[in-house]
């Protein structure tokens, strides 16, 4: 996909994230594919999926942008969204859209280099738009330079060195659109309508929400945890 066609799809609406991973009480039961047909029901402009099944049955179920992720733990390395080119290649041969790969900068598998990464997908798949999951700014000027289509802020608070909070990251999300020169999307504990509305305020062009639509134990948490108040 055109990566001016794909931001004209997203631009200014809601991303759901459909995932569940196989410690989750949804993994392999097919309920991904009928959770994006869920939400497109109710008005996502695009989904985010884990693993190369969800990719391709999700799909063939909704039609609307895709952003894949392989998530995988390789010995020797934190990086465990889409890390090597294998993940990248199972997206991309999954008919993913956009693959979204972690652009922190801790040491990925084998030492690899997110730039050796990002040339080598951009010479296989002319076509997959590259999507930088990172932490902190430093990590989005780096993968801007690097030339990759969209900045996300999916990883803030999931790297020792980035701010351990329950909210999602305003600050961030805001200077990666004030300094990036990038698409930004929001992503990372947004639970709300309203802090989902304040990220596009802040000028991202979309939002991409999970666990608070798609994990119902998530979900289900929030309600007990917030009772316990009384
Ligand atoms: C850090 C990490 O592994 N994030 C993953 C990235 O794909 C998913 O587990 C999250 O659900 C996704 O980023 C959406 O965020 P939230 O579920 O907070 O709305």
């Amino acid at each position: 996909m055109e990566n001016g066609t794909f931001i004209q799809k997203i631009r200014g609406g809601l991303i759901v994230s459909c995932q569940a991973l196989d410690d989750e009480p949804l993994y392999g039961t097919g309920m991904m594919p009928l959770m994006a047909r869920a939400v497109a029901i109710g008005g996502a402009v695009g989904i985010r999926a884990n693993g190369a099944d969800d990719i391709r049955k999700i799909k063939a179920e909704v039609a609307m942008p895709l952003i894949g992720i392989v998530k995988r733990n390789y010995a020797g390395s934190p990086v465990y969204i889409t890390p090597t080119f294998k993940e990248v290649e199972e997206v991309a041969h999954a008919g993913a859209d956009v693959v979204a790969l972690d652009a922190t900068s801790r040491t990925r598998p084998g030492g690899e280099t997110l730039e050796a990464l990002v040339r080598r997908i951009r010479a296989a798949f002319p076509e997959l738009l590259i999507m930088a999951d990172v932490s902190t700014l430093e990590e989005g000027l780096t993968a801007a330079g690097l030339g990759v289509d969209v900045v996300a802020s999916t990883l803030s608070g999931y790297t020792p060195y980035s701010p351990q909070r329950t909210e999602p990251d305003f600050a961030l999300i805001e200077s990666l659109v004030r300094n990036t020169g990038k698409p930004v999307i929001a992503e990372g504990r947004i639970h709300t309508p309203d802090e989902a509305l304040r990220c596009i305020q802040l000028g991202c062009v979309a939002v991409v929400v999970g666990s608070a639509i798609t994990r119902p134990q998530e979900i289900t948490r929030l309600f007990v945890e917030k009772m316990r108040d009384f």
